[in-house]
Parts: structure tokens; C-alpha cells; sequence
């Protein structure tokens, strides 16, 4: 029996949408460019700050583990205006990565009521990884690194620090959070040998 998402040679085959969650300025579109946009040194700014409206989404087509991928992330607005928004593309997503920002305290605070709104919308299957960004600014830090590792520990998540500004683990980030989809998705299709939420396209 065929695995979904290993298809013809040569063209992607799962279609796998991950969700990107958090306070508003903690970097969620700073980490979504410097992931898929290949000039993502030029693509950083620090000086300007824009606010994303709405949602947005890219993509980005990767191989793991022979399995040809296309990851669509969305980048919702972290701001309060845009929650119910924010929060209505959260169903049906198969991933989360939940950012907060190591140099602002209720950021952080946010991130248990964040995984609450991930959870009530997408389920309690879904995987997630938390992401402490902005780790570039040491000086400024008010969470330290073991509180963001406790609290992913306690929900049973990856936890890395990130740098969208420095490019620190954020490739890592993401290859851990695919690969888990897509273990879910072998194992799923293995076990009922049904389509899973991921799409072949
Ligand atoms: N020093 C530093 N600044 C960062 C980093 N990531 C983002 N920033 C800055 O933080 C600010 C907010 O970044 P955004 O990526 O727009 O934040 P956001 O979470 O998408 O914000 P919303 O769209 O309001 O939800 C910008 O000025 C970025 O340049 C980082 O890793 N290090």
C-alpha cells in the first residue's frame, strides 16, 4: 500500500499546513521569511516594524525523508483586533509554531492561552513547537531560556530559541515540527489505511 505524499518523482506530494501563533512583534513574520525566502538576509529588518493585517501565507517545498512536501505556512496577526480572525484558520492545521519573545515577559505569559486556542480549534493531535525568538538580544532578556524549556516540557513539546535576525535554529524548528506530521501521517495512513487531514496535491 502506497504511503500518501510519495508521489511521481520529481513533483511535491503532501500538502501540509502549519500555522504560525503568538503575541503580536514577536517575530512570527521575521521567522516565516527568513524560512522561505532565499535571500533572507536582506529579507530581515530590524528598523521596520509592519504589522501583519489579516493573514498571510507562503510556501515552501521540501523533501523529508524522501517524502516530497508542500508546506503552506500561514502567519496570522498577533494583534488582539485580529484574534477571532487569527484563530478561525487554526482549524485544520496539522501544525503550530507558537512564538513568544524572550525580551517581553507577557508574550510568554500568552503562550498557555495560545495552545488553549490551538487546541479548541485544531484538536488535542495537532503538533506544536515553541519557539523563544529573539535570542539575539541577551541584554534584554526577561525569560530565561530554562522557564521556555520547562513550559514545553510540561505540554510535551520541542522548544527551541530562535534568532529570525541571526538565523538560529529556525530551519531546525521547522525540520522538527515536519518531520512529527509527517510520522503522524505514515502512522495514520499505516494503521487505517485512510486519507489523512494532509492533502495529496
Ligand atoms: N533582534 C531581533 N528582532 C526581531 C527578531 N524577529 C523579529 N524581530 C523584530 O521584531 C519586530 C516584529 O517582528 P514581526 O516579525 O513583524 O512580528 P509578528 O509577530 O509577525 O507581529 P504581528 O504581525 O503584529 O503579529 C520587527 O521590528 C522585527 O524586525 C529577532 O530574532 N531578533
Amino acid at each position: 500500500m502506497a504511503v500518501p505524499g510519495r508521489g511521481a518523482e520529481g513533483r511535491p506530494a503532501l500538502l501540509m499546513k502549519v500555522v504560525m501563533a503568538g503575541e503580536s512583534c514577536v517575530g512570527k513574520t521575521s521567522i516565516v521569511r527568513r524560512y522561505t525566502e532565499p535571500n533572507a538576509a536582506a529579507a530581515f529588518s530590524s528598523s521596520s516594524y509592519l504589522a501583519t493585517i489579516g493573514i498571510d501565507f507562503k510556501v515552501k517545498c521540501i523533501t523529508l525523508n524522501g517524502t516530497r512536501v508542500k508546506l503552506q505556512i500561514w502567519d496570522t496577526a498577533g494583534q488582539e483586533r485580529f484574534h477571532t480572525l487569527s484563530t478561525s484558520y487554526f482549524r485544520g492545521a496539522q501544525g503550530f509554531v507558537l512564538v513568544y519573545d524572550i525580551t517581553n515577559l507577557d508574550s510568554f505569559q500568552g503562550v498557555t492561552s495560545w495552545m488553549k486556542d490551538i487546541h479548541e480549534k485544531a484538536g488535542d493531535e495537532v503538533d506544536i513547537v515553541l519557539l523563544g525568538n529573539k535570542c539575539d538580544k541577551e541584554s534584554e532578556r526577561v525569560v530565561p531560556k530554562h522557564k521556555g524549556e520547562k513550559l514545553a516540557w510540561e505540554h510535551g513539546i520541542p522548544f527551541f530559541e530562535t534568532s529570525a535576525k541571526d538565523n538560529v535554529n529556525i530551519e531546525d524548528a521547522f525540520s522538527v515540527l515536519t518531520k512529527e506530521i509527517l510520522e503522524k501521517v505514515q502512522k495514520s495512513h499505516d494503521t487505517h489505511c485512510t486519507r489523512s487531514s494532509a492533502m495529496l496535491c
